[in-house]
């Protein structure tokens, strides 16, 4: 009774809310009835996804719910968990309409940052040297988009309140160049910028493991274990590497535990999820996902768009739209390539003396245009999405309409249009001669799956790393 009134309340949420904040935040949540139907439990994957909707959404959840039933309201609750395994129930229980998060751990130490002045510029330069960041990678300099505004959030919230329960560790994982070392050094300068004095230390899990082999060697392991374990802030990018690194995963192990028992932050940062390391140790993984951990998408058009202007502002270039459009067109794959292309444009601006227009981009991007052209054929397409899906290319170009081929055909469909410059009718075309007005359909249909369904998300994203990497 109390879970179909639940699909009654997604009805009308669905309906009021944009379809993105719908999909994003309401649409993962999962629901489980007690018993007697008393009571109401909303499960969300994360602490951030509980603290967010109970923010934003749970005011009016309560409200549609009075409209919907006129009897005794059930008791809501909005827990870290899912219906079928709840997380136990220390880690985040907390009846609606519910209070702000509370660090719930008595020995979880917060630094005090939030009435720290910025520091004078030397000394904030002798603490970038020492903590190792860099200062340009700031949350200021990051541009948001939908593929990583989650995960901005989340380092937002752990720049403002470092070592909450719940967000400790941060965990930003995600393919090559999409912006988790940015954003991990972004927390580390505004918690240095909050609080100059705070001991926030960078390094790369490679170095880490070089500097334990040292001490080791050099019978000073103990004035290691002691460093790492002083800082207010340790960040760790690209944990894959601690893979089949034993000993050095068994010191992270400890230097891990008593990070977080004394309530200090720990932000890592993964190039996959972490339970799909091989060789790290199992719980090594389980302690990852204790804290919060963020994926990191490639950027959709308009944020590579964004970016491309912000970057050029930030070389005091003029970059007309079409131009940064004409290359977030082209170049698809990470922002790490993005501003590569952007750099051999201005430089071929500053060496030719001449404005940024289509042309010159195209002289300057030539070979990179030309590799792209090759790789991403309608061809190619087919033939890529055929085998994702486990079916004939021959069926995507058959007349076939049964679900299992008309899915993935529309799908090929809407990534010809996204990734090559056919038009719709040549599109049809080498897709069994079809009508141009089958290949619209076929692009709003997937755009509108995509949007609801977010395994056929996964999908469409999984293919255009595919094709794009
Ligand atoms: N959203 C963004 N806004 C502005 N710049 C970005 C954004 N995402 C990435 N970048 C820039 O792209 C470059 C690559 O990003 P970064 O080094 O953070 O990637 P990464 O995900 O850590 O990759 P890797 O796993 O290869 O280390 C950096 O120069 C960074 O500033």
């Amino acid at each position: 009774m109390s879970e179909e009134l639940w699909q009654r309340c997604l009805t009308r949420l669905e309906d009021e809310l944009p379809s993105q904040q719908y999909n994003m935040w309401i649409r993962p949540l999962q629901v489980a009835a007690s018993a007697d139907g008393a009571e109401l439990t909303l499960f969300a994957p994360n602490r951030f996804v509980v603290d967010w909707v109970r923010d934003k959404y749970m005011d009016r959840i309560g409200e549609v719910l009075g409209e919907l039933q006129s009897g005794a309201l059930p008791q809501l609750r909005l827990e870290v968990g899912s219906s079928r395994m709840p997380a136990p129930s220390a880690q985040s229980s907390s009846p609606a309409p519910a209070s702000p998060a509370t660090p719930s751990s008595g020995h979880m130490r917060t630094p005090e940052l939030a009435e720290s002045k910025p520091q004078p510029t030397e000394l904030g330069g002798a603490r970038k040297h020492r903590s190792n960041l860099n200062t340009g990678f700031t949350f200021a300099t990051f541009v948001e988009g939908k593929s990583n505004r989650m995960a901005a959030a989340a380092a937002q919230q752990v720049a403002e309140n470092p070592a909450s329960h719940g967000y400790n560790p941060l965990l930003l994982y995600g393919g090559v160049g999409l912006g988790k070392t940015h954003l991990m050094h972004a927390v580390g300068n505004e918690l240095l910028r909050r609080n100059p004095n705070a001991k926030v230390v960078y390094l790369h899990s490679e170095r880490f493991v070089a500097d334990m082999i040292s001490a080791l060697r050099n019978k000073t392991i103990n004035e290691f274990k002691r460093f790492y374990r002083s800082v207010d802030a340790l960040l760790i990018d690209d944990i894959q590497f601690f893979a089949g690194k034993e000993q050095s995963q068994e010191e992270f192990f400890h230097t891990f535990n008593a990070l977080l028992e004394n309530g200090q932050q720990i932000i890592l940062t993964c190039d996959k999820f972490p339970k799909e390391v091989d060789g790290l140790e199992e719980r090594l993984k389980s302690r990852f996902g204790w804290g919060l951990s963020q994926p990191m998408e490639p950027p959709e058009l308009e944020t590579r768009v964004a970016i491309l202007k912000k970057k050029a502002e930030e070389a005091k270039v003029d970059l007309p739209n079409d131009a940064a459009f004409f290359i977030a067109q082209r170049i698809r794959s990470n922002v790490r390539e993005l501003e590569g292309a952007l750099r051999r444009v201005i430089a071929h601006v500053r060496f030719t003396g001449a404005q940024i227009d289509i042309g010159l981009i195209k002289e300057a991007l030539k070979d990179l245009i030309a590799l792209q052209a090759r790789q991403i054929s309608i061809d190619n397409i087919q033939r890529v999405v055929a085998e994702y899906y486990k079916i004939k290319i021959n069926d995507l170009l058959s007349p076939r309409r049964t679900r299992s081929v008309a899915r993935p055909r529309q799908v090929a469909m809407a990534l010809s249009k996204e990734l090559t410059s056919h038009s719709l009718p040549e599109i049809g075309e080498n897709f069994g001669g079809r009508d141009h007005t089958t290949v619209l359909h076929a692009c709003r249909k997937v755009l509108q799956l995509r949007e609801s369904n977010p395994e056929i998300e996964e999908d469409y994203q999984s293919l255009l790393r595919t094709l794009t990497s």
